[in-house]
């Protein structure tokens, strides 16, 4: 671990600690991709712990404006720092950097490296890149990717910001025809970036090309002033993000180089020809595709978080009847009902850790050839980010929520570190693609697969089972409830539901109903289909890492859990398709002997994590389990304590006191 060793460990976690069956430094092994990467996260870990410089009070004690600067200063000297220690080029090494320095506090320069950095190495030409990324990437200028408008955010196409050629001077003049046609949201566009890249309908030559990407200066390099017609802002509070400036932009005929367009696909030539290079215009999309698939692993993270401060602190608080006169109350773990609401959480973090590594390398092995144009995997791709994005992100929410309730009032208080790792996860459902709306994508997808299948066409691996013929419905009653087992019934739901699907928006079509029209009637029904896929994916992911694990204990001990993953999820799909009663009650049975069985292992498997207090910032969650003692050290800090008496006292309640009118105070 590399939390330090506490004098003072409270006896009820050494005891939790002390029942792991398994060895819980080779599961980290295991989670950080190899015991390289584990000793390397260590180093940074330490490197970013023993330096004063981010050290400071708890953000939660601050001003919004005050949490905004301190997470400006430390975003920069993160850079400073990783460039000092040769790491900018380490990916890895800079991300463990990032999150230990800022824990759960969204960085103001994050779009940066998130998407203006990925924009810019997937959408410009050779040339374009030799003169734009070198700049960014050794922070020269600072970007971010505007996209949204006050008026579209999930209906791309519908976004208004024009550039419009002019062959005279050879220019784009990039225009906010309307109110709702201002950019809004885009991180950082509000007080710190100077440049971004901007998603604007192409005119040229008269006619409208579409949304296409420019790169655009807002601010002076030197003054940071904003640039003649550039109006920009920070579109205020939300209900997180604090540290970042989510911002507006209003472009006035502002001009850019032709030269700006980026022009990877597509190109506007001196004269203003049109030339689209590759024929998938979707291609335009990519960095979405590549935000989502980070999105789910951020999810899977951010559950870990969680998962280890309640499964902690539901070891050391004692609450209910003792069991029998003079004994102690029991403590929270002790309830089948606390086991079942943390190890289902736990147990979704897995798997979608395991997935979210899947999708990875998934994008990376498809990347290159899309890249030269080669598009066959792109609507695989497509639908399983998408479809992961949403489904990780609504279960990442849902779990850290379930975590936060699982700590009682103090899981209320930011002192237990949970509403800010809520607050952080919480905005996933919506950026990068409304949930609901990215489970569409992948359902139009699987539909249109349903269709390929029926013409004995090839489909792409994770959608290969949809060409297998219906069967009858798994039996769960009878031999023993196999991971392998659940799995298969968990594809044949998958497969039924979608034929069933796809069978109503058929009668539709035959009905003459249009394509869109068909589609709208089965979209609800449609969503659920995708949450199956991917529920499937996940599963085989966390299935075939739990096989792969060497040691027999870990691959015991996976496997259990991914059995209750896999359980749960035919529990609660048992509604969907018809699961008789007898199959429902042997796999809630089921249930309830994995949670006697894992209950030892709890805290071993969150700790498997290897989350340091520091990167938890949680008074309830802190390794020593020392938790009383450090929530009233909490309190003293809050500024309302800095004095005795408040000054709304003498203000205020003093005047009232004596019955005197407060209205004109
Ligand atoms: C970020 C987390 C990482 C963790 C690290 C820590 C981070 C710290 C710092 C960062 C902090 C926060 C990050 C916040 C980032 C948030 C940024 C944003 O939100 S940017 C804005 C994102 N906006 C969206 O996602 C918009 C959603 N809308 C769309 O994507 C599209 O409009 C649509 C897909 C819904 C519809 O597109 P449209 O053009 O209308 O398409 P059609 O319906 O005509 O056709 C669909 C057709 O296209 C295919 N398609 C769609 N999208 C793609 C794609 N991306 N790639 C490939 N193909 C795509 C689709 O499959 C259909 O194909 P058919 O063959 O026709 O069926
Ligand atoms: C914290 C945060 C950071 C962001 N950062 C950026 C950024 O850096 N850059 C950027 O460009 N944008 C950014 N965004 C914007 C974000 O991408 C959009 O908010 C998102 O795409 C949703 O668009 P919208 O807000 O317009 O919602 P809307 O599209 O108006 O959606 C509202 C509701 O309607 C539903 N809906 C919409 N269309 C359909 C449909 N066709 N079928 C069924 N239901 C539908 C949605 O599911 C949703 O529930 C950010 C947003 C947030 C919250």
């Amino acid at each position: 671990m590399t939390n330090p060793v506490v004098q003072k460990v409270n006896p009820m976690l050494t005891e939790e600690r002390a029942k792991a069956s398994f060895p819980v430094e080779e599961l980290t092994y295991i989670l950080d991709g190899g015991k390289f990467n584990t000793e390397k996260r260590r180093e940074i870990e330490e490197l970013v712990t023993k330096d004063p410089n981010f050290e400071h009070p708890p953000i939660q004690f601050m001003t919004r404006e005050q949490q905004y600067s301190l997470a400006v200063k430390k975003a920069l000297l993160v850079q400073q720092r990783l460039k000092e220690l040769d790491m900018l080029d380490d990916p890895y090494a800079s991300y463990f950097f990032r999150r230990i320095a800022m824990p759960r506090e969204v960085s103001p320069i994050g779009l940066h490296w998130v998407m203006f950095v990925p924009t810019l190495m997937g959408q410009c030409s050779d040339e374009q890149r030799e003169r734009w990324l070198q700049r960014a990437l050794n922070y020269e200028i600072i970007g971010t990717y505007a996209q949204t408008e006050m008026g579209h955010g999930t209906f791309l196409r519908g976004i208004e910001t024009t550039a419009t050629y002019d062959p005279s001077s050879q220019q784009f003049v990039l225009h906010s025809p309307t109110t709702t046609s201002i950019k809004w949201w885009p991180g950082g566009l509000g007080k710190t970036c100077n440049y971004a890249v901007v998603v604007a309908q192409l005119h040229t030559q008269g006619r409208c090309h579409g949304v296409h990407m420019f790169l655009v200066q807002l601010r002076d390099e030197s003054t940071h002033r904003s640039l003649p017609g550039v109006v920009c802002g920070d579109i205020g509070p939300k209900m997180g993000y604090h540290t970042i400036d989510n911002g507006f932009l209003q472009l006035n005929s502002v001009r850019i180089p032709r030269e700006n367009m980026l022009m990877r696909n597509a190109e506007v030539q001196p004269d203003g020809t049109y030339i689209r290079r590759v024929s998938n215009e979707k291609l335009t999309y990519g960095t979405m595709v590549f935000v989502r698939s980070l999105i789910v692993s951020d999810a899977a993270r951010g559950i870990s978080e969680a998962a280890t401060i309640a499964v902690r602190y539901a070891c050391v608080r004692r609450q209910g009847e003792p069991s029998s006169p003079g004994a102690p109350e029991p403590r929270l773990l002790d309830y089948p009902v606390h086991q079942y609401r943390l190890l289902t959480c736990v147990a979704n973090c897995y798997g979608l850790w395991f997935a979210s590594e899947v999708l990875r390398d998934l994008y990376f092995t498809v990347q290159p050839d899309v890249l030269e144009g080669r598009t066959e995997r792109l609507p695989e791709t497509h639908a399983l980010s998408a479809g992961l994005k949403a489904v990780g992100s609504n279960r990442g929410a849902a779990c850290v929520e379930e975590c936060r309730r699982c700590c009682g009032g103090f899981g209320f208080s930011e002192a237990s570190g949970l509403p800010k790792i809520y607050n952080d996860i919480n905005p996933a459902c919506t950026y990068e693609g409304e949930n609901t709306v990215m489970l569409l994508q992948t359902g139009r997808h699987l539909l249109k697969c349903v269709e390929r299948a029926r013409r004995g066409e090839q489909l792409a691996p994770s959608d290969a089972y949809i060409r297998s013929r219906p069967t009858p419905q798994p039996k769960l009653a009878g031999g023993p409830l196999t991971a392998d087992l659940l799995l298969g019934w968990l594809r044949w739901r998958s497969l039924s539901m979608l034929l069933e699907v796809s069978g109503r928006f058929n009668s539709f079509i035959e009905q003459r109903q249009a394509w869109a029209d068909a589609f709208q009637a089965v979209s609800r029904r449609l969503t659920r289909c995708a949450e199956a896929h991917c529920i499937l994916y996940v599963g085989q992911a966390f299935l075939d890492s739990a096989k792969a694990a060497e040691n027999p204990k870990i691959c015991g001990v996976l496997t259990s859990l991914c059995r209750l993953f896999l359980l749960n999820e035919v529990v609660s799909g048992a509604g969907d398709v018809q699961l008789s009663r007898s199959d429902l009650a042997r796999c809630q049975d089921a249930i309830d002997s994995l949670l006697t069985e894992l209950r030892p292992n709890a805290v071993a498997l969150v700790e498997a994590f290897d989350l340091p207090d520091r990167m938890l910032c949680s008074v309830i969650g802190r390794y020593d389990g020392q938790v009383y003692e450090a929530m009233l050290q909490w309190a003293r800090q809050s500024p309302l304590n800095a004095t005795d008496v408040h000054e709304s006292y003498e203000l205020y309640t003093r005047q009232f006191l004596a019955g005197r009118s407060l209205a004109k105070l």
